[in-house]
This record gives structure tokens, sequence and C-alpha cells, in this order.
């Protein structure tokens, strides 16, 4: 379980989140906002890769002050552009790195790593470069790389913005058949139409929280009324 609680944050004194504080429970959760509303320093705060300037994130009781390992070992992070996650030459090599520093033998990490790229329709790929791949390809690629550690949950920031439309479709009912907790942060606004429960950040606040028709409705709403800041994107 995560909690955030009375969280503040600033980035060379810019401002950027103020006095948040949530306790995700639920099995899908979404995340949606005008660009630049603080929905990638939240959703980085949850597995310590941002620590907040105030207040503090709990994972199952640790704080991401202390014991950031531990908790990204708990908590996997996908990020929106696969190019900036794919670190190794190879589709196989860039699986198993991440399973390095485990304690696992090599045959371990083969087996480990063969199994998931089969199970994310990677398997034909596996000894080829990385870079090659197809962009929906590259995203699986990214995917099954945090995947394939076995994280409790699975943070997604925008994974599907540089994707068409089959490859969004491919990566989303990916995301849903997941036994994981995962925390999906998006501009898709249709693909949260079965979440558990739907975030709305504007300008650094937590502006609703609740349903997924409710909550684009509230965002819409706040767009319409010009709540966000000039220049944002327009909800899809
Ligand atoms: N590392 C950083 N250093 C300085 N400023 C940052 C940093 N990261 C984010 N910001 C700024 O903080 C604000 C919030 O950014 P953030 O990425 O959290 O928003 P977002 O809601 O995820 O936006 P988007 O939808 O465009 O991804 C923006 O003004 C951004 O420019």
């Amino acid at each position: 379980m995560i909690r955030v609680e009375g969280v503040h944050h600033s980035y060379d004194d810019h401002p950027v989140l103020h006095g948040i504080d949530l306790t995700l429970t639920e099995s899908r959760v979404g995340i949606i906002g005008a660009n630049g509303s603080g929905k990638s320093t939240l959703a980085r705060m949850l597995n310590g890769l941002v620590i907040p300037e105030r207040g503090r994130v709990l994972v199952d009781g640790l704080d991401t002050r202390k014991h950031g390992h531990r908790i990204r070992q708990r908590v996997g992070f996908v990020f929106p552009d696969a190019d900036t996650q794919i670190i190794m030459p190879t589709v196989a090599e860039d699986v198993a790195i991440g399973l390095s520093g485990r304690g696992l033998s090599k045959a371990d990490v083969a087996r480990r790593t063969t199994d998931i790229l089969a199970r994310y329709g990677l398997a034909a790929h596996h000894d080829r470069p990385a870079h090659l791949l197809s962009g929906g390809q590259k995203q699986m690629l990214a995917l099954a790389a945090v995947l394939v550690t076995e994280p409790e949950i699975l943070i997604c920031d925008e994974p599907t913005t540089l994707l068409d439309l089959r490859n969004v479709t491919l990566v989303v009912e990916t995301l849903k058949a997941l036994p994981q907790q995962v925390i999906l942060l998006t501009h898709h606004l249709d693909i949260l139409h079965d979440f558990d429960r739907v975030l709305v950040i504007d300008e650094g606040r937590l502006a609703f929280d609740g349903a997924p028709s409710e909550a684009v409705d509230h965002y819409r709403a706040l767009v319409s009324a010009g709540g966000t800041a000039p220049g944002r994107n327009t909800p899809r």
C-alpha cells in the first residue's frame, strides 16, 4: 500500500506540488491532468525517484527517503519514452539486466528472460538489437524489462504517448490483465473507463479523486473553465 502524506515539492523554488495526501489501495488507479500539472513528479515520488521537499511517501510502511532501493524492488516504473528506458544492446540483455544483483543463476536469468519475452510477444526478437524494434515493440520491451523483476506495484507514466492505436490497445490490454496494482498516468482518458479510481491533478493540487467518468468530467470542466494553465493539452 502506498501512502502520500502532506507532500509538497518545488524545483528551483518553483512550487510543483502543494500538500498532497493519498492512500492508494485500489488495483487500478489513473492519474490525469494538464501538462505540467505535477503528475510525473507525484508518480516519481511513489517509488522514491523524487524525494518530497516536505511530507513523506510510504510504501508498505517503508519511507522513500530511507528505503529507496528496497522500494524500487517492489514498485516498478515504466517511463513515457521507451528509448530512454532501453539501455542494453539486445532485447534479451535489456530484460536480463533487471535481474542482475538478485542472486539468480545464469540459467534462471535466461529462463525468466525467455519466458517474459514469450509472454509479451517478443520471443522472435530475443537476440535482435533493441533499437531496431518498432515503437510498440519497444514499449512492450520496456514493460517486460520491468515486469521480469516481479514488482508488486507498477507505475506507468504515459506509456502509450508515442504509440499508434493498435499498439495503444496492446499496451492497455496488457496492463489491464496484470495481477499487480497499476497506477497509470495518461492523456488517453478513454483508457480509464473501467479503472477503480482516478485522480485529477491541477496545478499541483488534487482537484478530484473518485470514479473515472466523474474524474474525466471534472477535468474537462476545469479545462473549459480555464482552470489549467494556458497552452496545455486538451483532454482527448
Ligand atoms: N527535474 C526537474 N527540474 C526542474 N523542473 C522540473 C523537473 N521536472 C519537472 N519540472 C517542472 O515541474 C512542473 C511539473 O512537471 P511534471 O512533469 O511533474 O508535470 P506533468 O503533469 O507530468 O506534465 P506532462 O503531462 O507534460 O508530463 C513543470 O513545470 C516542469 O517543467
